[in-house]
């Protein structure tokens, strides 16, 4: 968003390392998310990207570094961090397949302090994608690839969280449907959300992000406008396959 920039930062990521087992995926990344920005990290598949997210909300461990949120140190309890304020969407659809969507969508107001605001942010996801609100009773297994991605954002909203971590929201989807998603997201973020995404093709984020890091093997390997990137045929065959 415009002038984002500007407001102080939400999250910040100071030198990362995590990974699995012996091996270090994430090795040294540093980056700042500031309070209403789009902020997108790009990379092939297998490079870290999931992990990223996941190392932030605490379901992966932090070997090194640190992260915070408005200049608290996180402590890398997954509790403390959704505390804070930070939703992870994440990859899949990662539904309860026998719950309704209104259930799957509850699931995510485990953290709400109460009843009526759980109700407003109801009313919010609603207002947001109508179509849930449509198929409320229905059964998530029968939902169609692109609804289960608005619940899987829908009931990311439901934690009530600040910043909105979301994990390559375009994945398994048809074009139509990937647009239709980006769409939801692009209001998330003209609404004033503060959201780090990860992708693996840089042309979904290009009229959106504000910034973007380019990531290879665990490291951030250039950084800037999405746009930019576009333009640079070099980083994008050397990177990304072309
Ligand atoms: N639970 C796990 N245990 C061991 N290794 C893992 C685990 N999860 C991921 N990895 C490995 O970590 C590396 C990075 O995976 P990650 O899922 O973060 O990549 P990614 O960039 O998100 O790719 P994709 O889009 O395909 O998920 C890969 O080599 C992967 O095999």
């Amino acid at each position: 968003m415009t002038g984002a920039a500007a407001k102080p930062p939400v999250l910040q990521l100071d030198g990362i390392v995590s990974g699995y087992d012996g091996l270090d995926v994430l090795k040294g990344i540093s980056l700042t998310v500031h309070a209403g920005e789009f902020v997108t990290v790009v990379g092939p598949n297998g490079h870290g990207k999931s992990t990223l997210l996941k190392t932030i909300s605490g379901l992966v461990p932090l070997r090194g570094g640190q992260i915070s949120i408005d200049g608290q140190r996180l402590s890398g309890k997954p509790h403390e961090t959704a505390m804070l304020g930070v939703a992870h969407v994440p990859q899949g659809d990662m539904l309860f397949a026998q719950m309704s969507v209104l259930e799957n969508l509850l699931m995510g107001a485990y953290l709400a302090p109460d009843k009526a605001v759980i109700a407003r942010r109801l009313d919010e996801v609603y207002a947001l994608l109508p179509k849930l609100a449509d198929r409320r009773n229905q059964i998530a297994s029968s939902l169609s690839g692109g609804e289960r991605r608005m619940v899987g954002i829908g009931r990311g909203l439901m934690m009530g969280g600040r910043i909105l971590l979301i994990d390559e929201p375009s994945l398994g989807l048809a074009p139509l449907i990937i647009d239709q998603v980006y769409g939801v997201i692009s209001q998330l973020s003209r609404a004033g959300r503060t959201i780090l995404l990860v992708e693996e093709n840089p042309a979904r984020v290009e009229d959106l992000a504000d910034r973007l890091h380019l990531l290879d093997d665990g490291a951030i390997v250039w950084s800037g406008k999405p746009a930019e990137l576009m333009a640079r045929d070099e980083l994008l065959a050397t990177y990304l396959g072309g």
